[in-house]
């Protein structure tokens, strides 16, 4: 493994951002060598008020950062429109993204996995960082064989720009692998409130709250006659996202290919 990985993140400044940058000052092998901000360019990130006491240079043109940086792995934390135009730009200057952003489009997922494949550069792209939320999908795609009723319901923060999150969106694909096709509920079931029953993925409602005092939760319910089993995560602190950003880095360097999801990287 290369000695030293050198790193560029975008979205500093975001509460993701500011928590990847003390991981990654706390972490010997990593070295960050520039960030993409959406203010402060020309200034350093030990000047900027909240920010790591780490000597890195600002820009907010993401095309001279990714020009001028001698990257090699590139994390984004910001928003589903800026994400997508970093993770290209990252592809096409073969630096490897380690993608947390959420809100990609199926369409937006495909091009990336094109782009990867035709750079021949590796880029993880993971709904969710966080180890115990990686095992509560896995744990919902090995109950979808026996349960085929199930709806989700995720918990977020109310700053949170996307709906369903994208870890929902990944639960659901990763249920839908192993579930047949099914409409669950009554088959003459009427909304009379629009939007009551959720969003529906094959059959599967997603139900999104918003509330200030949550950060991430997500409960996957199943039933069936006589039974209900629910598989519950709930990240308290964005701290528990950092080991999962940690390890994409280290993988990423690793591999010369698309990955969407740590399940894809993990034993
Ligand atoms: N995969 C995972 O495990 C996790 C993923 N996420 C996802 O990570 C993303 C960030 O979340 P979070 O930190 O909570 O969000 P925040 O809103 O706190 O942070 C986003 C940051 O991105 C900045 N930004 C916006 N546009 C640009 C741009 N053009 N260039 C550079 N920076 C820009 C914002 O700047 P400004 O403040 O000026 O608007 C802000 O500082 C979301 O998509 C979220 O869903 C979150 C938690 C875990
Ligand atoms: O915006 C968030 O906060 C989170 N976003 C990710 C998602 O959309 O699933 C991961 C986690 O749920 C926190």
């Amino acid at each position: 493994m290369k000695e030293t990985i050198n790193v560029m993140l975008a979205g500093p400044r975001g509460k993701m951002g500011t928590e990847a940058l003390k991981m990654i000052q706390q972490t010997e092998q990593f070295k960050l060598v520039g960030c993409v901000d959406r203010k402060n360019n020309g200034m350093n990130v030990h000047d900027i008020e909240g920010l790591p006491n780490i000597d890195a240079p600002i820009y907010t043109d993401a095309e001279e950062a990714f020009d001028r940086l001698n990257a090699d792995v590139f994390i984004d934390l910001t928003n589903p429109e800026t994400g997508y135009k970093h993770t290209k730009l990252a592809l096409h200057n073969h630096i490897r993204p380690v993608i947390g952003t959420s809100g990609f489009s199926e369409e937006q997922l495909a091009d990336l996995k094109e782009l990867s494949h035709i750079q021949q550069t590796g880029i993880v792209i993971a709904p969710n960082f966080a180890i115990g939320a990686v095992l509560m999908m896995k744990f919902s795609q090995m109950a979808a064989k026996y349960f085929s009723n199930v709806e989700i319901i995720e918990k977020h923060h109310d700053e949170k720009l996307d709906a369903p999150s994208g870890t929902a969106v990944k639960t659901a694909q990763l249920i839908k692998e192993v579930r047949d096709s099914k409409i669950q509920g009554h088959p003459e079931e009427k909304e009379t409130l629009e939007g009551a029953r959720g969003a529906d993925v094959d059959g599967m409602r997603i139900h999104s709250v918003r509330l200030p005092g949550f950060i991430a939760q997500q409960e996957v319910i199943f039933g069936q006659s006589g039974q209900t089993l629910t598989i519950n995560h709930n990240s308290t602190d964005r701290q528990s996202f950092m080991s999962g950003v940690k390890f994409a880095v280290e993988q990423v360097m690793e591999i010369d290919h698309f990955v969407y999801g740590l399940e894809n990287l993990m034993e």
